[in-house]
């Protein structure tokens, strides 16, 4: 029987999983879930440099690109500060970007983290 060895990658997979299932439902409008393009956003492409959404982080969690949780936190915080530099202060999509931005900070808090490893021992 061939020994089928957990590289510890399932269990962050699993733990990225819960974070952003949790941390997704607070974009009631979708407006995170998918990449904005040039079409909705006019020059979009020549502001944000490093486009970030859920679903490309999705892919990330899935293809096992990141290494940790802090590394899936720069992610986070990339979409919502990129949506905080391309839109006013007035608008919706910056306003769910700071909430989007506070309420993650909570959840993938260091203590959070470190409470969390040691649960996982
Ligand atoms: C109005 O319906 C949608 C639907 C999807 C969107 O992004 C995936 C957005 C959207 C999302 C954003 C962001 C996140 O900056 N945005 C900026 C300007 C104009 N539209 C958007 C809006």
């Amino acid at each position: 029987v061939t020994e089928v060895r957990d590289d510890g990658k399932g269990v962050l997979r699993e733990c990225l999983l819960y974070i952003q299932k949790h941390l997704q439902r607070k974009d009631v409008n979708g407006f995170f879930a998918a990449p904005v393009n040039d079409t909705i956003a006019p020059g979009y492409s020549n502001i944000i440099k490093e486009p970030m959404d859920f679903s490309t982080m999705l892919l990330k969690i899935e293809n096992d690109t990141y290494d940790s949780i802090m590394d899936y936190k720069t992610d986070y915080v990339l979409m919502c500060n990129n949506a905080m530099t391309y839109n006013r202060p007035e608008t919706i999509y910056y306003k769910e970007a700071k909430r989007l931005l506070q309420s993650g900070m909570k959840m993938l808090s260091k203590e959070k983290l470190l409470s969390m490893r040691r649960s996982l021992g």
